[in-house]
């Protein structure tokens, strides 16, 4: 199975962090590839350079050998829309499930997505829970989580995609949002991210202003 986690990583965190290896523990992967958008579809485009997010996110990623990085959507012009990446990714391996993760603010608004039930049908879909939010999904949502629900790993092996799997686990309440509001009123952050993207982000003064 070939699993990504799309996001905006504006920074990435610990929350971040703790759903991509829950992910990796729950199917047993040998790689999970974190893929930063570029322009994201749906909110404002980050305020940092492109560069100071993979610097972030490599070194988030540094002390764990089972994740990398997708850069495909920063080599791309446009709005970094996932049917476009799932699509490649889909002729890369014509014969391996794909996995996209998730959290379930973003489950509760794909159905918002550029061309969102063909996404559906080239990827399994799995959801990491956030902090008090429910699955307040659409109908046309809804009929997708009763016919793709899926509670069974093997299914998702055996099939290269269609299916939707909530993905348990210790939820963490951080945003990206958060931590930059944190950081502009001179709030402490520090718990909410790994070490070295903390020195990173004080070394480098980011999100200090809006720009
Ligand atoms: N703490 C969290 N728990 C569960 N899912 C999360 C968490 N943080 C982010 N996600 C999910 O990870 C994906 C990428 O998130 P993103 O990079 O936009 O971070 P964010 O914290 O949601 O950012 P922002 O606050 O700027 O919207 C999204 O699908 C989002 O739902
Ligand atoms: O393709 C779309 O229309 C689309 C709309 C909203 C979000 N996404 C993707 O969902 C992932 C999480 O998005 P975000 O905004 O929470 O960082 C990221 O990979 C985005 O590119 C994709």
């Amino acid at each position: 199975m070939i699993a990504l986690f799309g996001g905006t990583f504006d920074p990435i965190h610990l929350g971040h962090i703790n759903m991509a290896k829950h992910c990796i523990e729950e199917f047993n992967l040998d790689t999970l590839y974190f893929m930063p958008c570029a322009l994201p579809a749906h909110k404002a485009a980050p305020g940092i350079s492109t560069e100071h997010r993979i610097a972030m996110l490599n070194a988030a990623i540094a002390p764990y050998p089972f994740f990398e990085l997708d850069l495909r959507e920063l080599n791309r012009t446009g709005p970094s829309y996932t049917l476009l990446s799932l699509q490649e990714l889909r002729a890369e391996y014509p014969n391996k499930p794909l996995l996209f993760l998730i959290g379930m603010d973003s489950f509760n608004s794909l159905d918002k997505w550029f061309e969102w039930q063909t996404i559906t049908t080239l990827c399994h879909i799995v959801v990491f829970q956030r902090p008090d939010l429910t699955c307040s999904a659409s109908d046309a949502l809804l009929a997708y989580k009763k016919s793709a629900l899926c509670t069974d790993i093997k299914e998702l092996t055996t099939q290269l995609g269609g299916k939707l799997y909530f993905l348990p686990g210790e939820e963490h309440a951080i945003s990206s949002s958060d931590i930059r509001s944190a950081i502009k009123n001179n709030k402490h952050f520090n718990e909410l991210l790994p070490h070295s993207v903390c020195q990173y982000i004080q070394s480098h003064q980011l999100y200090l202003s809006d720009e």
